[in-house]
């Protein structure tokens, strides 16, 4: 028997389930154990300012430490880069589609057409300034909640349209709603975008670590996870910095984009690395340097501090 743990939103409720699935086709029974979190509750605040750091992923880790559960499910982009030491990333499914994309009951909405004011709900700081970037003329509005929640929102007449990850779009089942997929080399997702990750407290039997690998993990998925999250790590960026990074596999290479943007949309910083798929780590940790060597370090330094709520510098922008 595995105990799962997962939050109860529908979209964490159909991955988890999705892994249940998966375990019980192997002949494990299963349990799920569904929980709130910090960042399920609050609803009133953007992520970046409830604090980045486990909002998504505390009290699943509490159920894991105390032996309540055996796994928890995540999102692996909801995952911080540095885990508390008594805790493992041990599996990462098969990555969905990474792209962003944009949802409207309005099919003929035109996010390229400049004559026009629209507005487009987000929570992502990567997806707000991403959108300063490319389409200056859109006017972003703050909005967080689950995918139904917001999609109501959106109803309301709180946005014209949600950007939101391809990944849950179809977990969810509103592919209908989408009107544009924007391309990765432009919109690039954030780290671990469309996987899944399974957590397991350090002490879990390695032969249950095994079983659950055999059942879930995905090689290729897995190699790019590492070298995205070795990326993320060397930035010290949790999901209140607009970081991304996308590592795609060529043969036997790694192919890691990854890069930083201004919160404005003005600067962007992004480089790319190629290495033997053994190196995924490392290949992260350099280009992550390699960013920092490059202007990387004053623009993480400028955003964190307008983070803080100093006011935003003056910049000579592009
Ligand atoms: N931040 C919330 C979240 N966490 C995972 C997904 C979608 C699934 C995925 O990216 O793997 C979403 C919704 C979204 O960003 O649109």
């Amino acid at each position: 028997m595995i105990v799962i743990g997962s939050r109860k939103s529908k979209l964490a409720m159909w991955q988890t389930e999705m892994v249940a699935e998966a375990l019980n086709a192997a002949g494990m029974e299963t349990t799920i154990k569904a929980m709130e979190t910090m960042g399920d509750k609050v609803l009133d605040t953007s992520i970046a300012k409830i604090g980045s750091k486990g909002v998504f992923t505390q009290e699943l880790e509490e159920q894991l430490a105390s032996g309540v559960t055996d796994i928890a499910v995540h999102s692996a982009k909801d995952m911080q880069s540095q885990l508390p030491e008594e805790f493992a990333l041990i599996a990462f499914t098969r990555r969905e589609q990474v792209n962003d994309v944009l949802l409207s009951d309005n099919q003929s909405l035109d996010i390229d057409d400049r004559s026009k004011k629209i507005r487009i709900g987000t929570s992502s700081v990567r997806r707000r300034a991403l959108l300063r970037y490319y389409y200056p003329h859109v006017e972003t509005v703050e909005m967080r909640g689950n995918l139904q929640t917001r999609i109501r929102k959106m109803r309301e007449g709180a946005c014209d349209a949600l950007m939101l990850a391809y990944a849950g779009v179809k977990r969810m089942g509103y592919d209908e709603l989408i009107i544009k997929v924007f391309p990765v080399t432009q919109i690039f997702p954030p780290v671990g975008q469309g996987s899944i990750a399974i957590e397991a407290s350090s002490r879990l039997p390695a032969d249950k670590v095994e079983f659950i690998r055999a059942c879930l993990n995905d090689h290729d998925s897995e190699v790019c996870l590492l070298a995205e999250r070795a990326f993320l790590k060397t930035l010290e960026g949790g999901c209140s910095i607009p970081v991304f990074a996308l590592a795609t596999l060529d043969q036997q290479d790694i192919v890691l984009t990854g890069g930083l943007v201004s919160l404005d949309g003005r600067q962007i910083v992004m480089m790319q690395r190629r290495g033997a798929i053994g190196e995924a780590e490392s290949i992260g940790l350099e280009l992550g340097k390699e960013i920092l060597d490059n202007d990387g370090r004053e623009l993480l330094a400028r955003i964190r501090r307008e983070q803080e709520g100093g006011p935003p510098e003056q910049v000579v922008g592009p």
